[in-house]
């Protein structure tokens, strides 16, 4: 079982090779765009709010540690049994809920998040709620921040449905995948606990916990010494860059340290990032890209939202996701991550170069995929999308 940092590599056995001297020129020619800093970030400073998502977010993930630790120990991780799962699911949520409304209860409370408490309030499901509490309860007593006594069932319950709001682009909405990468949970491999805030449709405000991600870089194919602290807490603040620190508050590396992407101007070096799930992206589609602009490592494949915060402290160039047909992607699974990218230089779009739109609602209404990378490389990535999206759509 992979846990020391869940790298998994994709073998490749068809090298890269330098196909497109003109994409790679027109990338090296390229000057740095212009990043535009929303107008909200003057207006507002988001402190509160960041301080309060980045205690969500590692409270939660501790609950999320514990249970992975207790499936990989009963080694029940192999089994299509998704109850564990569905524990951790629901206890991070209901875990960052009860945190931010604790910690901002001043303000209007207005939470997207991806699991909602229908399932648990059936008759069969007393156990297994009775188990969540239990999670919840536990990590808040660990903890030890709040003077609350014991959440009941139904505390936890009406916490986990107060995700239920739609979003929209007016007012702010804060946005909860509880865990994003629920398959690389259940095996042991990378997930991360990805919430960040909206503020008239814009995310001003982006935490990402990644607790099976090495703070040393994952660049070299995920080489990193097998001593090296892994856990990372990313967080992001509209027009005040990213910065990393460890999960673990009393570790040396507990200091925020400001991450930038990959400067990596030559397609030939980057390296990229894809699911590992196949079914969440065409992996054959980011094949004939990476090929395309010469690139030669093989795809890391890894779980999750951990893939923008391995970005933005530039273990890799390019992420690439292209869903299957007919998929609809869930603001939850890119709003922190985006965010990430961004405040740490990178850019991030649908695969026709359009920004993400997150004032939709729940979904993300895009252009066949998304594509990030950093600002030089962007043009030549985008113009080896473009052509091989046209000749995987002339080839049917
Ligand atoms: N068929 C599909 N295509 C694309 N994404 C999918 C998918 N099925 C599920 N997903 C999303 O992919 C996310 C994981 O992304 P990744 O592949 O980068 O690890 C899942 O988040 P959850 O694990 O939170 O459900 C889920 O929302
Ligand atoms: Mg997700
Ligand atoms: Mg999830
Ligand atoms: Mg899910």
């Amino acid at each position: 079982m992979a846990i020391n940092g869940g790298l998994r590599i994709a073998n490749s056995n068809s090298p890269f090779v330098v196909s497109l001297f003109s994409t790679k020129a027109s990338c090296l020619r390229v000057s740095a765009a212009v990043r535009v800093v929303s107008s909200l970030s003057s207006m507002a400073s988001y402190d509160k709010e960041l301080a309060a998502a980045k205690k969500a977010a590692s409270l939660a993930a501790r609950l999320c540690q514990k249970v992975q630790k207790a499936l990989l120990q009963s080694d029940v991780q192999s089994k299509s049994d998704k109850s564990p799962v569905t524990i951790a699911d629901y206890g991070s949520q209901a875990l960052v809920s009860f945190v931010l409304e604790k910690e901002l209860s001043s303000e209007p409370f207005s939470l997207v998040a991806e699991e909602d408490s229908e399932d648990l309030r059936k008759d069969d499901s007393q156990e297994i709620v009775g188990r969540i509490t239990e999670l919840v309860n536990n990590t808040l007593a660990n903890d030890g921040s709040y003077n609350v006594s014991t959440l009941s069932r139904e505390d936890v319950l009406r916490a986990i449905d107060s995700g239920k709001s739609e979003g929209g682009p007016q007012g702010q909405h804060w946005v909860l995948d509880p865990i994003d990468g629920t398959k690389g949970f259940v095996r042991g491999d990378q997930y991360a606990i990805a919430l960040a805030l909206l503020d008239e449709g814009k995310v001003v405000l982006g935490v990402l916990a990644c607790p099976n991600l090495p703070l040393a870089s994952i660049a070299s194919g995920g080489q990193h010494s097998s001593n090296s602290e892994i856990g990372c807490l990313f967080f992001a603040k509209v027009g005040a860059g990213t910065y990393m620190q460890s999960l673990d508050s009393s570790s040396n590396s507990s200091s925020p340290v400001k991450v930038q992407v990959s400067a990596i101007e030559n397609p030939v070096e980057a390296s990229f990032f894809e699911s590992y799930e196949a079914a969440h992206s065409l992996h054959d589609l980011s094949s004939s890209i990476a090929k395309k602009l010469g690139v030669k490592a093989p795809p890391v494949r890894i779980d999750s939202q951990a893939k923008y915060g391995a970005l933005s402290k530039g273990d890799g160039a390019i992420y690439l996701r292209f869903p299957h047909k007919g998929y609809r992607e869930k603001i939850w699974d890119h709003a922190a991550g985006s965010i990430v990218v961004t405040e740490a230089g990178g850019v991030v779009t649908d695969a026709a170069g359009n920004p993400l739109d997150f004032s939709r609602g729940k979904y993300l209404d895009l252009d066949t995929g998304i594509i990030v990378t950093n600002q030089k490389l962007m043009p030549c990535l985008l113009k080896a999308v473009r052509e091989s999206i046209e000749e995987k759509s002339s080839s049917l």
